[in-house]
């Protein structure tokens, strides 16, 4: 029995999903938290909705806060066409290490970039050090006390476009309130909620989508 959770999970795709399937890498992971171990991935009903913000926004470059198990990650390059590329943060070595793990098995590696250390210190090192030059898309899902300046960290590090879409995971929590208020009232960008349930529960919760206004 793998002593971690996240290393419970990994185990469980190993042993039953297909390899090089993203979409059923996403299934036995949505399968064995809602069935063995709740964990904390954007799941499948919220999933749709990254899906489809996504699909919308046709990214090049995406970048993802947060990893944990790979989950969103996987779910993110699936859908990314050819050229397109996301990099994704995580401060938790363990969970990397797992991220790393569920990314290669689902076949989607060459279109994923795992870099392991805190946002605040990789986001300000992007352009110099990760040839970044804009991002298309931002999925957030990282701690929401961090949401707020972490957004304005990217937006001083000049890595958001006119019409960067940030797409924003656990809204209805109260840890990300600042984050709301800001990308609502600053004038800089253009918001939508998207009601729907916390991963696996019935819980409320929800996600944010911001479209940056301000030419960079
Ligand atoms: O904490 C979450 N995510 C951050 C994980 C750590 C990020 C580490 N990191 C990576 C880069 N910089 C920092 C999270 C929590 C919950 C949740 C909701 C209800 C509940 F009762 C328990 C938990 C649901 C989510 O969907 C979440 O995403
Ligand atoms: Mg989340």
């Amino acid at each position: 029995m793998a002593e971690t959770r996240e290393q419970r999970i990994l185990e469980f795709v190993l042993q039953n999903a297909v390899r090089g399937n993203p979409q059923s890498v996403l299934d036995h992971i949505d399968k064995y938290c809602r069935e063995k171990e709740w964990a904390m991935n954007v799941g499948d009903e919220k999933g749709l909705i990254l899906d489809n913000v996504l699909q919308e926004t046709n990214p090049s470059m995406v970048l993802e806060l947060g990893t944990y198990c790979g989950y969103s990650a996987i779910r993110i390059a699936r859908l990314l066409k050819p050229e397109a590329l996301l990099l994704t943060i995580e401060m938790n070595p363990a969970h990397a290490d797992v991220a790393r793990q569920m990314i290669e098995f689902a076949g989607v590696k060459d279109k994923v970039k795992i870099l392991q250390n805190s946002t605040e210190h990789i986001i300000p090192k992007l352009k110099a050090e990760h040839g970044v030059e804009h991002f298309d898309f931002v999925f957030i899902d990282h701690f929401g006390n961090r949401y707020l300046s972490d957004t304005k960290l990217l937006e001083e590090c000049c890595v958001l476009r006119k019409g960067t879409v940030l797409l924003a995971d656990n809204v209805s929590f109260p840890n990300s309130a600042d984050f709301l208020e800001y990308i609502r009232t600053s004038g800089h960008y253009d918001c939508t909620n998207y009601p729907a349930h916390l991963e696996y529960s019935d819980k409320p919760d929800a996600m944010e989508r911001a479209v940056y206004r301000r030419q960079r």
